[in-house]
């Protein structure tokens, strides 16, 4: 396709420059507002609009800097603003982040200032405390090239210090994927996913379904390569010990910061007294522990902690053995409406967000509270919006820069009845 030399005029949720071309938007990855760019479209399928990637920069932003991750520079999927200085990655995203809360949520001039993107530590390399790795035919290590089966060898910036030493040695099989993860003392543990039975090789949407199903780690081997199989991550006080496969928030300060705020978010819209908890997509209840642990004038009487994830669900069975919490395995759509009614609902849904039939069995239990959490600004906007359409007013909201040198932001918000 055709390279187009264009000016740069916005930034849009997800990462690319905006500009415009003949009547048309162009979603240039890779391009920064005030830029001129050649770009060259890679996908022109839609009337109204066009993606490219830059082909070459012809008069830079001031904020463009030398990409500060090797992987992403070669090509890899990791880290897509790693060429841009980190501070106005910030102000960009949270830019993006308010015009997607107005455009999808309908949030206007009644709802509180969009939130800024805050640090959530003092670095935006070296936070990543878990990852997933392609182990090529011949041994070598790395992520695969954006919309790629490429393997790109050089390092990802984003891994904390030690976890990417050594991959070679490690002895991955070639065809597996290596999952590495950092534990709460900063030492590594490393498991090797043996490549999928039955992946097979159809391309119809018959194959790639049986693979995406043959992919889940739940029905691959697992072979202990470094450490344990298991990591223990700490929050506050507790300790939790969860799979190296299993899910665990990838920035190292997000646990702590995100359960700090949930319960600071409760505490400023006056949550008092005794309180019932739904933990939603609750994981190893982390945000449950974090209630429970706060003293902050609300004590928690009883919490139900929903998710698919046995081994999730089993790590908080462990950790809150102490607090009056029942974890309840399976789908939050299908299950919430059999729970007893709560006061205070957390809701930390996968990218796709909570839904509509969760939204809405959330507003027909009538929480006094709701604490939303979205790492997909569109979804957590389109949520939000559907609980405020139902007498539910957001109080606040705060956006974290919780995957630093990328596109991605996590957000939360507080809502009333
Ligand atoms: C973003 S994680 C949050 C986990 C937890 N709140 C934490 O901070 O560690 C989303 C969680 O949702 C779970 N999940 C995904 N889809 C689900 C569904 N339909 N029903 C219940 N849990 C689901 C995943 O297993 C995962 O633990």
């Amino acid at each position: 396709m055709s390279d187009l030399d264009l000016d740069v005029t916005g930034y849009a949720n997800g990462g690319a420059g905006v500009a415009r071309h003949d009547g048309r938007v162009i979603f240039v990855a890779g391009a920064l507002p005030g830029e001129r760019v050649r770009a060259h479209i890679v996908d022109d399928r839609k009337a109204s609009f066009a993606r490219a990637v830059v082909a070459e920069v012809l008069d830079a932003s001031a904020h463009r800097v030398a990409a500060a991750c090797p992987a992403a520079a070669a090509g890899a999927g990791c880290c897509d603003l790693s060429f841009v200085e980190p501070a106005y990655a910030r102000e960009l995203a949270a830019g993006a982040l308010g015009d997607v809360l107005a455009r999808i949520g309908g949030f206007g001039v009644d709802a509180p200032a969009a939130p800024a993107v805050e640090t959530l530590g003092d670095q935006s390399t070296r936070w990543r405390v878990r990852t997933r790795l392609a182990v090529g035919a011949d041994g070598a290590v790395g992520l695969r090239a954006h919309r790629s089966s490429t393997l790109v060898t050089q390092p990802c910036a984003a891994p904390v210090d030690g976890l990417l030493d050594g991959l070679t040695d490690l002895g991955a099989a070639p065809g597996s994927e290596l999952v590495l993860a950092a534990d709460a003392d900063g030492l590594r543990h490393a498991v090797e996913l043996a490549p999928p039975a039955g992946g097979g090789r159809r391309t119809d949407r018959r194959g790639r379904a049986q693979r995406a199903r043959a992919h889940t780690t739940r029905r691959r081997t697992v072979r202990t390569l470094a450490g344990d199989d298991r990591v223990e991550h700490r929050v506050g006080a507790r300790s939790w010990s969860v799979p190296v496969t299993g899910f665990w928030q990838a920035h190292r300060e997000a646990p702590a910061v995100y359960s700090r705020t949930a319960a600071d978010l409760l505490a400023r819209v006056g949550v008092t007294g005794d309180v019932r908890v739904w933990d939603l997509f609750g994981g190893a209840g982390v945000f449950t522990a974090a209630l429970c642990d706060a003293d902050r004038g609300f004590t928690v009487t009883a919490a139900d902690i929903v998710d698919t994830d046995p081994d999730a669900l089993a790590a908080a069975e462990h950790t809150l053995a102490d607090v009056p919490v029942a974890v309840h395995r399976g789908d939050v759509a299908a299950l919430v409406a059999g729970l007893d009614r709560p006061d205070v609902v957390i809701a930390d849904p996968p990218r796709s967000g909570d839904g509509a039939e969760v939204v809405d069995a959330v507003v027909a239990a009538e929480p006094s509270a709701v604490v939303q959490v979205g790492c997909d600004a569109a979804s957590f906007a389109r949520d939000l919006g559907r609980f405020a359409a139902q007498g539910y007013r957001v109080r606040a909201w705060r956006g974290f820069d919780a995957f630093p040198m990328t596109h991605h932001v996590e957000a939360m918000a507080v809502l009333t009845r």
